[in-house]
């Protein structure tokens, strides 16, 4: 059997004559990960989680789950469950009843649903909890009641719209390590989304980074933070610098007005790409060590490092995350390895991106 649980080919969602919020998209989801779908407000996350759940359809192109085309299925058809951004509980029955209202719809015997629910809560650590009412609940505790709701049917794949984000920010990373610890141990397909991008980190086995009703990048958390294929993904993902270069050798790259030395990616000479540098990969040095220079014009204490920005000749802005301080007016040299140097392509395709990172890796790329 193969893994793959859930597989969109050339998914358009277009609402009358406007632009569409899903244009062309294809992915495959494998049976269970953790998956994430990241991006800015409106960029289409919720309408491909409505796509899968069966709450509206394609406009174009197929959905498939378990192989079988499922663009005409209707929603209480399919093996999946959504967890909505307010819980959608019912404020006027108690939790058990909650959990076992779609139980009873599929009219199990009570003992059943008894046995069913009480694992439910316990897989949720809500255990004699029963009783009370969702009015009495906190909001991690509603949450957690909404999810027992969502496994307590079983499904193969568990939606999550946003679930964390009515939470403080304490209960929120609390909640995290609590989702992700559950989805191991049951197993499921999870595909959770969110427009912050650490959350997205922290959780996911894969993560799909939407902008415009595209996906811009998929891959692994590392992947994603370590290559990011254009200056959409490198911002949105973590803090960056990004600035304009071309490639001088397939180790050489030029950008404000120096020329350094990088890893050999598979780009040719001549080529304009665009450089990343992490904050974390620039570190405060002298002048005369340092490869680039910039003059300080302010920080910030951020408990565990200082956030400095500092300007070069040219009115670039550089961010450095460091645990040294620099003092605002004072002329620095930054230093960095051809590793922390990450160059772009402009407007590569994710294929495109990942055939040259192929070849590179498999070693037929250029001859250094
Ligand atoms: N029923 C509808 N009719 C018309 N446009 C819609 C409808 N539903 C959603 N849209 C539009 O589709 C686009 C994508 O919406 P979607 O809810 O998928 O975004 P999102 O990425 O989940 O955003 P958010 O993070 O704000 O929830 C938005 O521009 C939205 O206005």
């Amino acid at each position: 059997m193969t893994n793959e649980i859930i597989q969109f080919k050339n998914v358009t969602k277009q609402y009358d004559d406007d632009p569409a919020v899903l244009d062309h998209v294809s992915f495959e989801i494998e049976r269970g990960k953790f998956y994430t779908l990241l991006g800015p407000s409106g960029c289409g996350k919720t309408t491909i989680l409505r796509l899968i759940a069966g709450f509206t359809e394609a406009s174009e192109g197929e959905i498939y789950f378990n192989g079988k085309k499922i663009n005409d299925v209707p929603a209480n058809k399919r093996q999946v469950n959504t967890v909505f951004q307010d819980y959608a509980l019912f404020p006027h029955l108690n939790v058990f009843e909650n959990v076992a209202f779609g139980l009873r719809i599929k009219k199990l015997k009570n003992n059943e649903i008894q046995k069913k629910v009480k694992e439910a809560l316990s897989f949720v650590n809500l255990e004699g909890y029963e009783t009370r009412e969702i009015r009495e609940m906190s909001g991690g505790q509603r949450q957690r009641v909404a999810i027992a709701r969502a496994i307590v049917n079983e499904p193969e794949v568990i939606l999550l719209d946003e679930p964390l984000s009515a939470l403080d920010l304490k209960l929120r990373t609390e909640m995290q390590y609590e989702l992700r610890e559950l989805q191991r141990r049951l197993g499921i397909t999870f595909i959770f989304v969110t427009h912050d991008q650490e959350e997205a980190l922290a959780m996911s086995d894969e993560i799909f980074v939407l902008n415009q009703g595209k996906i811009q990048q998929s891959g692994t958390p590392i992947d994603i933070y370590d290559e990011p294929i254009n200056r959409f993904v490198a911002d949105f993902i973590g803090e960056s610098n990004i600035v304009e270069g071309k490639m001088i050798k397939d180790y050489l790259v030029e950008f404000v007005g120096g020329q350094f030395e990088c890893v050999d990616r598979g780009l040719n000479p001549n080529e304009p790409v665009e450089i990343v540098i992490r904050p974390e990969d620039l570190e405060i040095t002298t002048l005369e060590r340092g490869k680039l220079k910039v003059r300080v014009d302010s920080q910030l204490f951020r408990g565990v490092h200082y956030e400095i920005s500092c300007y070069d000749k040219d009115g670039n802005e550089w961010l450095v995350h460091s645990t040294k301080k620099a003092d605002a007016g004072n002329e620095i040299g930054l230093y960095f390895d051809p590793e922390a140097i990450h160059v772009m392509r402009f407007g590569e395709s994710e294929a495109d991106f990942d055939r040259r990172l192929e070849a590179y890796t498999a070693g037929d790329a250029h001859e250094q």
